[in-house]
């Protein structure tokens, strides 16, 4: 049994990522943690998320003598905590020796120098961000098992990628075009003016500067642009993605490079046939179809996914199982 502490837990992603570790064989629950002066401490979690009350545990403020406990009692821990708190709590959790999966944004950059530009800080852990792999779980499996720092991909870039990595070779240099939309739960539990009932509509966001953009091109190996998109339901992305691929390239080529999946129970791929957000929602499933134009080359392809399951929490889990060898 794997004794997994979540840090973070009362947020969307931490609770989410704590009902799934709960029901997981070979996994048990070390301790559900918050902020030291966190105004969520001591609730039981299934009080702020009644559906999960089948969930004993309550939130406990992240002291030091807890996170003595933690590191005393866990293989593993998930940070499920924004960026800035991840890069600080993951290098001292992996200086511990436990394996740690981060939610956050904070270790999935190999080049230290992106960090400023896309998260505002200087990223102070260069050891333990070299030792960092991209939790891409279908892409990386092996990398997953072989290191104790996984970065668990943003919800975008796990749309974004699961659908280009297999066309990466038959892309030309023009630049994919990714329009996305993604439900408010994206944006995390804390309370924000724009994700505000009354305020949220369908609009996009980040326009040419948003820090998935760089996330997505890292790790396709090509340049992209990505427009997100704030939609007006509460979980979910849909990725519509428009690429053109090299002249000459026939629709066979691209079933056959899109049968990568045929042994990847999460990912399902149709030709012909789109996704809907409704299909994915609540399960750790990525719906894939395509379309491809013969004579323009042009290839759209669609890729929706729960942001708070595969595009984060189940996600995690699939690289726990994957590193625990579970
Ligand atoms: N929401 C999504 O769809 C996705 C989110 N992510 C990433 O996952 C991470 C979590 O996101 P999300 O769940 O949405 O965020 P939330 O804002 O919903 O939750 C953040 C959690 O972190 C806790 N927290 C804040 N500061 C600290 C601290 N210093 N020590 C311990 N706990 C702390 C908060 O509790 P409190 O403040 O009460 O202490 C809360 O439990 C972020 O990095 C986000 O970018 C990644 C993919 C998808
Ligand atoms: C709707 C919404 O606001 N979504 C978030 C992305 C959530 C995510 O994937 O988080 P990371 O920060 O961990 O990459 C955003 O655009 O910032």
């Amino acid at each position: 049994m794997k004794n997994i502490a979540i840090i973070g837990a009362s947020g969307y992603t931490g609770a989410q990522i704590t009902a799934l570790i709960e029901n997981a064989p070979g996994l048990s629950v070390q301790g559900l943690y918050v902020s030291e002066n966190s105004l969520d401490k001591g609730k039981a979690l299934a009080d702020l998320y009644p559906v999960y009350q089948q969930i004993p545990y309550v939130l406990q403020p992240l002291t030091a003598a807890a996170k003595a406990q933690i590191v005393a009692e866990s293989d593993a821990v998930v940070l499920a905590t924004e960026h800035a708190v991840s890069l600080e709590l993951a290098a001292w959790f992996y200086a511990q020796g436990l394996s740690v999966f981060d939610l956050s944004g904070a270790y999935r950059f190999a080049d230290a120098a992106q960090y400023p530009k896309w998260y505002g800080f200087e990223h102070t852990q260069p050891e333990v961000l070299a030792q960092a792999i991209y939790g891409l779980a279908e892409w990386n499996a092996d990398k997953i098992a072989a290191t104790r720092m996984i970065a668990v991909p943003g919800c975008y870039p796990t749309a974004s990628l699961l659908a280009l990595k297999p066309v990466k070779s038959l892309l030309t240099s023009t630049w994919p075009v990714i329009n996305a939309v993604s439900g408010v739960t994206g944006a995390g539990r804390k309370a924000q003016l724009h994700t505000s009932f009354c305020e949220v509509s369908l609009t996009p966001y980040g326009v040419l500067g948003h820090r998935h953009q760089p996330e997505i091109a890292t790790h396709l190996g090509q340049q992209v642009i990505f427009t997100p998109h704030l939609g007006n339901f509460k979980r979910g992305i849909l990725a519509t993605i428009t690429a053109q691929l090299q002249p000459g390239t026939t629709t066979e080529q691209v079933a056959q490079a899109y049968s990568v999946y045929d042994d990847s129970p999460l990912v399902k791929v149709t030709h012909n046939r789109f996704p809907k957000v409704d299909d994915v929602v609540l399960t750790p499933n990525c719906h894939i179809g395509w379309k491809f134009d013969e004579a323009s080359g042009y290839l759209v392809v669609a890729s929706a996914i729960d942001n708070l399951m595969k595009g984060a929490a189940s996600q995690a889990l699939q690289c726990i199982k994957i590193h625990f060898n579970l």
